[in-house]
Formats: C-alpha cells, structure tokens, sequence
C-alpha cells in the first residue's frame, strides 16, 4: 500500500476587493469577500521519521527555498519542534500568477495535513497565525469557509452566501502580485464598507484597472466574459470570472468559449474539504 495520502487544496475567489489604505510596511490594508471553489490542487503526502521535508516534484521555477509547501512544513516543524519528515507530491491545476491562491492553498492544506498526521496539536486559530507568515492569502483556507475579510487579509468573519456555479477563465499571463500593489496608479483610498454592506456596496476589484493596464490580454477575457454576466478579476490577477446560477447555465456559456481561450466551470464549496482536520 502507498505511504501517500491525498489531500485537496481548493481555489479561492475574491468576490470583490476594496484597498482601503496601506500599512508602514508596505502592505495594503484590504476588504475582500473570499469564495471558496471545488476546484484545485492535489497535494500527496507521505510522513517518516527523518525529520527531512523533501518535495519529489518541484514546480518549475520555484526552487525548494521558496517553495511555499516547503515553507509551510518547515516552519510547522520550527513552530512545534517536530522532529518527523514528510515527502510532498503535487498534481498542480491552478495557475501560477492566477489570483486563485494557489500556492497560498498548497501551503494551508500542508499545515492542516501535517498538523493532523505529525499529531502537533496546534489549534486552527495557531494554524491561521502560522500560515499568515506564509502569505496573506494563506489563513482565509485554514479558516475553510467564505470569509468577509480586512486587515491585510488576515482577519476573517464567516459570511453565508449562495450556492453558485462558477465560469473562471485563464488569461495566458502570471501576474505577480507585488507588481500589482506597488504601481503608482494604485488607488488606495477606497472607503471602507461593512460587512452587511456586500454586495450592495462592494462589487470591484480595485486592482483590477492596473492589472488590465499591464497585462491588456486581461481587459479581453473580461470583455468577452462580460457579454454573459457581471465578470470580475480575482485578487491581482490574471484569472476572471463570473456567477451563475446552474451548473447548465454556466456550461452554456462555456459552449461559446473560442478555442483559444483556457477555463474551467466550478461550483462554489460550502466549507474547505480539510476543514474538519482542525478544532
Ligand atoms: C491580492 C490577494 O490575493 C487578495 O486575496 C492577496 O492580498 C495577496 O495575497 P498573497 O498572494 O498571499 O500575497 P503575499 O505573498 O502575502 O504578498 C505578495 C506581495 O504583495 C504585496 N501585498 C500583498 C498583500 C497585501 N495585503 N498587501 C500587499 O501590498 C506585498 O508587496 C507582498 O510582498
Ligand atoms: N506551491 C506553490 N504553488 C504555486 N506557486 C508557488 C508555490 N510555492 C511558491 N510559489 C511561488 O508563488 C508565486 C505565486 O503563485 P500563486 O499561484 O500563489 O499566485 P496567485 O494565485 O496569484 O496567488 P494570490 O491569489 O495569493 O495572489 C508563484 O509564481 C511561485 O513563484
């Protein structure tokens, strides 16, 4: 029998982003609504007692050093003074530069796996404050439902939404966050919402004129998607996307996509598959 266990790393949406201010550091201060989609990565994992982290097939371009799965296992060690091993295998789907939270979501389902197979006990709360060093992308998975977020990303009110489907086209570009953050054009002075407030209220993504304004090919999967319903951008690009709400609808309008463009179809996750692995 295989050592390896599977567990999935699902995709997220920002159903909007308001950049509200900016923090000493340089980070910006945001709201968001974060959606969670059934959609995403595999991660497999095999637990020894070497005390070793080894990641068998390394994404292209992303040296172990900044492997963000390494990362995560590493600092779970260093947190806890774990002195067990793991090897990590990944079947990668979502895009990098995706604004889906890939590799924030690789790193979430790590430190939930390996909390859970290590025995480290650590609380989900722990575990949200740990991956938070990783990126703030990363506590919204540990979290594992939709979030009505602010702060940096980092503090998370549960909110209730929907069931819906969802169309998320791939524009062909990886667009690093950092770049999108720092432009001068940035407006960073929207005013703050509250959370009752969504979606009257909160329906853009403000990082979504600079990403178009780098990366043009953006501002045309939001325009042909727009033809079928309100498309947005998600979190700083490249990926865009749109609700609808069945599944027959959304493959509809996936019928019409030209060859040339890359999507997929995914219905909204009501809590994180993983989510029971922390208290
Ligand atoms: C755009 C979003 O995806 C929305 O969910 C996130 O805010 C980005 O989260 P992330 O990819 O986990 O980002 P990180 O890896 O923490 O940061 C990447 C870079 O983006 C910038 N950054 C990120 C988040 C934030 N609130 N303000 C920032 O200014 C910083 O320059 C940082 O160096
Ligand atoms: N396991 C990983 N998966 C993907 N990218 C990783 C991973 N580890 C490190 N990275 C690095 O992180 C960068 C951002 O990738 P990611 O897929 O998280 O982007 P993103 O979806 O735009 O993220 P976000 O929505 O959080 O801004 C990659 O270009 C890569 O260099």
């Amino acid at each position: 029998m295989s050592p390896f266990q599977h567990f999935p790393a699902p995709a997220k949406l920002n159903l909007f982003l308001h950049i509200t201010g900016r923090r000493a550091d340089g980070y910006h201060l945001l709201q968001s609504v974060f959606r969670l989609i059934d959609f995403g990565d595999d991660i497999a994992i095999a637990v020894d007692d070497s005390g070793e982290i080894c990641h068998e097939n390394p994404l292209p371009g992303v040296p172990a050093e900044s492997d963000l799965m390494v990362r995560a296992a590493r600092l779970l060690q260093a947190h806890t003074g774990s002195r067990r091993g793991a090897r990590l295998r990944i079947s990668k789907r979502l895009p990098m530069g995706g604004g889906l939270g890939g590799g924030s979501s690789d790193a979430a389902t790590v430190l939930l796996a390996l909390n859970h197979l290590w025995q480290t006990g650590l609380s989900r709360t722990e575990l949200q404050q740990l991956g938070l060093q990783l990126g703030a992308d990363v506590p919204v998975f540990i979290f594992g439902r939709d979030a009505f977020a602010e702060g940096v990303g980092e503090q998370l009110h549960a909110i209730t939404l929907p069931p819906r489907w969802y169309i998320v086209l791939i524009p062909p570009v990886s667009v690093p966050t950092a770049e999108i953050f720092s432009d001068p054009s940035l407006t960073r002075d929207t005013k703050p919402i509250i959370m009752a407030a969504f979606p009257n209220d909160g329906i853009r993504n403000d990082l979504e004129n600079v990403a178009k304004k780098r990366y043009p090919v953006i501002a045309e999967y939001l325009e042909w998607l727009g033809q079928f319903g309100a498309a947005m951008m998600t979190g700083s690009g490249a990926c865009v996307f749109a609700a609808f709400d069945t599944q027959e609808e959304a493959k509809r309008v996936m019928s019409f996509l030209p060859a040339t463009m890359q999507g997929f179809i995914a219905p909204s996750l009501m809590q994180h598959p993983l989510f029971d692995l922390a208290n």
